[in-house]
Parts: structure tokens; sequence; C-alpha cells
């Protein structure tokens, strides 16, 4: 394990344009390294401008949940690095931080003593991979499927495996390529609302000398990518871009709430009466009604309009010219008749709120990232006015945007959502040595549960070069050799023709969408809504940060959100017509 010193333990609440702590390799290309086969020695270093040693932080209340995390373990988890200070730390920044700082000090598996309850963090591509692929029915989503089953039953995010064997097999089909090239074209329509919009908000801000808009950019993709989502899965125009409305408010609220369980670490939810009695818990069943209510409503409408069964057929119709291409309209077709309506609504409402947020979030963060570096953006800028013109964006040109992808991507990496998978182990397992220390791997009870932190792996010193520099050149290089172009230390032949670099050309240092057969069903969809949304931005709006990157402060639920906004001002581009 490299020594790592006290620069590096910062807490990385905004990303700063040098990146604040300073790693370097002796490995230039690390990824090509990564294998089962453990290294040699100790090959990586982090080197940081300090010599302070790290000095473990111990309080009364962190002693006593060492204590009882061991004993009711029974000792089974005992040889492996526990954080210390877990308890006292967690009540001052969020989560998935405290886990980077006890990654670089204790390394790629440790041991998050916290209560009653241990959890094990995995920072190890080996390890996640193992347990998102190799082994991955012997486990299923534990705290996370206890947190949202009362919100998506069973739908696919937190199903049971039987259930979930029978779902996905359903519904993975419905995101064919000729499904998704028809979603672009939704993507651009919307895309262009929001823009229509801002151009109007500009129009009547022209009286004024700056002719700029100052907007929550954040807001407005969250409005974005509801109208995306409702079109797209269920054929429903929320609108929410231009106007409010009961079902806009009740999704908002049920989010909400879902955000809250998920930081919330108490199950107040179940106790007994309370869905009656508490406000909070009442309003909360009153949303989850009114959109249970409009989705049976479609649901009834989309099976009263059922047309054909063969799903070879569906697959080959002309999605560009439907009027509904919806991803409800394909399942309900399907399967027509035997569908369950229950559990087709679970899958509905998991994919309304996985697609929503998450995308929102992408969005934010590349405008805040790129608004960070100017010559960046005008670097997109330049592959916008290339490819696009004036023009609107298609399937076809979106293989041409291809610095835009890079951004979508990196951004992705540095503020992977969710940025922490959760797991729990239904059998007991032999976890492998990992690719990070000489370790032979750890035995895990079952019942045992944990915590794979896709952001320590995203910036991990070990494989990334500046990893907390936003550097969306990073995946792309030439292959020394081989004269192609890939994705750094990446190998895109093991993925051939992937859009996007992905957790099988990165062997699962990346892993923006999960991987194994759990993997995000929706990642193709959603990789291309945000480079069309970004594409038709930048295409007419130069954006700054209203105040400095400082001022975003970072706060987590099921994603990375901002905690006041994102509050930028938008100029219109000089050659934009
Ligand atoms: C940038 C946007 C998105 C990100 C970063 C993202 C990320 C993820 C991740 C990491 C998982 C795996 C969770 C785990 O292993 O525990 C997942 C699962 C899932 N996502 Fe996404 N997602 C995005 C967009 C979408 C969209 C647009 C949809 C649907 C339209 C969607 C639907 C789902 C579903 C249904 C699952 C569960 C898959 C299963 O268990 O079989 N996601 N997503």
């Amino acid at each position: 394990m490299a020594t790592v010193t006290n620069s590096c333990l910062i807490h990385h609440f905004q990303i700063s344009s040098d990146g604040g702590c300073r790693v370097k390799y002796s490995n230039s290309s690390p990824f090509t390294h990564i294998s089962n086969s453990k290294p040699k020695g100790s090959p990586v270093r982090c080197q940081s401008t300090s010599t302070e040693e790290v000095k473990p932080k111990r309080n009364i209340l962190d002693n006593a949940s060492n204590l009882l995390t061991n004993f009711l373990s029974g000792g089974s988890l005992g040889s492996m690095p526990t954080a210390e200070g877990a308890v006292s730390d967690l009540f001052g920044k969020p989560l998935f931080l405290s886990l980077y700082d006890w990654f670089l000090e204790h390394g790629g598996v440790y041991k998050l003593a916290f209560g009653p309850k241990a959890f094990i963090v995995v920072s190890d591509p080996i390890v996640a991979r193992h347990i998102l692929r190799e082994n991955a029915f012997s486990y299923d989503k534990g705290v996370l499927a206890d947190i949202l089953e009362p919100i998506m039953g069973k739908g696919l995010i937190p199903a049971d495996l039987n259930t979930w064997k029978q779902r996905r097999r359903v519904v993975a089909p419905g995101f064919h390529a000729l499904y998704l090239e028809a979603m672009v074209k939704i993507f651009t329509d919307c895309a262009e609302k929001t823009i229509l919009k801002f151009e109007n908000l500009l129009k009547e801000e022209s009286l004024q000398e700056e002719k700029v808009i100052e907007l929550d950019l954040e807001a407005e993709f969250s409005s974005l990518a509801l109208d995306i989502i409702g079109l797209s899965v269920f054929n429903y125009d929320f609108g929410s871009v231009t106007k409010e409305s009961p079902v806009i408010k009740a999704v908002y609220g049920t989010l909400f709430e879902a955000e809250h369980r998920s930081t919330f670490y108490i199950p107040y939810w179940k106790v007994p009466f309370a869905q009656w009695l508490v406000p909070r818990q009442r309003k909360f069943q009153s949303d989850l009604k009114v959109i249970n209510d409009c989705l049976d409503g479609l649901i009834r409408n989309a099976k009263e309009t059922r047309q054909e069964t063969d799903v070879e057929k569906l697959q080959q119709r002309d999605y560009l010219n439907l009027k509904d291409a919806s991803l409800l309209r394909f399942l309900v077709d399907m399967r027509g008749a035997d569908v369950d309506d229950r559990q087709l609504r679970d899958d509905l409402m998991t994919m309304l709120i996985a697609g929503h947020e998450t995308t929102a979030a992408v969005l934010t963060w590349a405008v805040f990232l790129l608004a960070q570096h100017p010559s960046k953006m005008k670097k997109a800028q330049a592959e916008v006015d290339s490819v696009l013109g004036q023009g609107r964006t298609t399937f076809e040109s979106l293989k041409d945007l291809k610095y835009l992808k890079l951004i979508v991507v990196e951004t992705l990496r540095l503020y992977p959502q969710p940025p922490l998978l959760i797991r729990r182990a239904l059998t007991s397992d032999a976890l492998p040595g990992g690719y990070m220390g000489d370790k032979d791997g750890y035995a895990i009870p079952d019942g045992t549960d944990i915590f794979i932190s896709v952001y320590n792996l995203h910036r991990s010193p070990y494989f990334w070069d500046k990893p907390h520099e936003f550097e969306p050149e990073r995946f792309l290089v030439r292959k020394e050799n081989e004269g192609i172009e890939g994705w750094a230390g990446f190998d895109p032949c093991r993925s051939p023709g992937a859009l996007y670099p992905n957790e099988i050309t990165a062997d699962f240092a990346f892993l923006p969408f999960g991987g194994g057969p759990r993997k995000c069903v929706g990642d193709q969809f959603a990789l291309m809504e945000s480079t069309v949304a970004l594409a038709m931005l930048l295409q007419k709006f130069d954006v700054q940060l209203k105040g400095s990157a400082e001022d975003v402060e970072l706060v987590t639920g099921a994603t990375i959100h901002t905690k006041n906004g994102l509050l930028c001002k938008l100029k219109r581009r000089d050659n934009a017509h």
C-alpha cells in the first residue's frame, strides 16, 4: 500500500483547477496493468507536498462503535483495516467524501464501524468486479432495497433476484437501437424548448444593457430531464420546463422523500402508523398516490390501444414516425394482457426516479466544470459548430460529437451518480485479493453490507493521473504502436464499437453505470440525452458561474447535487443566430 500523507486527505467539496492533491505514478499507463495478478512490491506511489503523518482520529464514541461492530460480527471481519473515527466524522460532511479519505489511509478494502453495523467499503476494481459481475448473484441490494421498496415496489433497482431475473428480460429489449434513435429526437425537441425559454428570458432582459440572464441551471436541468423521462418512458408530457402541475409537484415530493430516506440511517418510515400520523409521511403517501393514479391511467390507456405481440416486429417498427414511441408502449405491446399492472407500474416508477435526477446531476456538474475551464468550453463549442452548425442534434451527429461525449464521461468520473453502490452478501463469500495491496483477500459472512465506492475508484490516485482534475482528453490518446485512437490506458478492443468508455474497457476502474448483470439499463439513453442537452446549450450560449466555484457547496442523497442550486450567467454567443 502506498504511503499517503496528510495533504492528500483534503475534503473535496469543490474541484480545484490544480487538483488540490498532487499524485504521480511510477507507471505511466496504469490501466493496462490491472489484472488478477497482484503487483509485486509497491508499484504506485502517491507523492504529496506534506510529510506530516496521518494521525488516527478517535474518541469514545468511535471506540465503542468499533468494539460493538467487532463483537457483533463475531470477529469475522477482524483482520480487515478499520476506519477509525467513522461515527464522529460522518456528521461533518457527505459520507462518500469521508470514505475517500479512509480509502487513502486504509486501502482498497476496509471496514467501516458504524454503531451496531459494519459496512465494508470497496475501492478496488478487482474486488468490485467480483461482487458486481463474477459473483453477482450472491449479492442483493440490501439497505438500498429497504429504502426504495416503499416507493418502487418490486421495480428493477430494489427487486429481489427472482423478480429481477424475470423483469430484466422484459425491460432490457425495450432499449433497442431504433428506440434510442427515436429518443434522440425527443431529447432534441425537449432541449429546444429549454433553449427557447432561455432565449425568451433574454429578450425580456435585453432592455437592460448587459444582455445576460441569470438562472439556476440545476433547476432547469431537473425540469428538462423530467420532461424527457416522461415522454420517453410513458409518453406523458409533464411540460415542466414551462409549467407546474399537481403531478410534477408530487414527483418532486416523492424524489425529495426518496432522497431523504437514502441519507437517513434510521428507517423512520417503518414505524407503525407513521404513514397516517406523521404529516410528512402523509404527504408522501398522497404524492405517491397522485403519481400511481397517473401511471395506472397511462397503463390502462396503453393496454386499450395495444397493437402487436411479436418482439422482432416491434423492434423493426418505424419508431421515428410513431406518435408514441415510449417504452411503456413497447412493453405493453410485447406482453399485452399478460403483463402484471402492479409490476409494470413499479418498473415505470423506478425508471422515472432512476432516469431523472441522475441525468440532471450530470448536466449540472458538466456545466460547473466547463465554466471553470473556459478553454475547454470553447473547444466543445467549436466541435458543436463544426458538427451541427445551427442545426439540430441527430442520432448520426452524436457519433461526431466526440469531445462532448468525453466531457460527459469525465463529468461522470468526477461526479458519479450515485457515488456508492450498495450490496448485501446473501451467502458467505471469499473476496479476491485486490490490485492495490498485498492482501490475499477476505472471507465475509452472509449478511455483510458493502459499499462499492465508485467515487473512490474514479478518483483513485492508483489509476488516474491527476485524479481530481477535469481532463476530458484523458480518455483519448493514441495507443502506442497500434496507431489507433483509444481511451487512455483503456482497451477499446474489449468492447468494440462502444460509443463511450465504459466499465468493460476500463476493467471496472470506471463504473459510471455499475457493471455486471445489474448494470444500468438506461446507460446509452442517459449518455445520449446528456450529450444532446449539453450540445444544444453550448450551441447558443456562453455560460459562466454567477459566483465563484467555491460558493457551490455539494450535498448528497441518491446523487451528488448542489446545496443552493447552480447559479449561472448565460450570454448568447456572438455567432449564434
Ligand atoms: C446519467 C444518468 C444515469 C446514471 C449515472 C445511472 C446510474 C445507474 C447505476 C450506477 C446503476 C446500478 C445500480 C447498482 O448496481 O446498484 C443503475 C441502475 C439502473 N438504472 Fe440507471 N443511471 C442513469 C440513467 C438511467 C436512465 C435514464 C434510466 C431509465 C430510463 C435508468 C434506469 C435504471 C434501472 C432500471 C436500473 C436498475 C437495473 C437493474 O438492476 O437491472 N438509469 N443506474
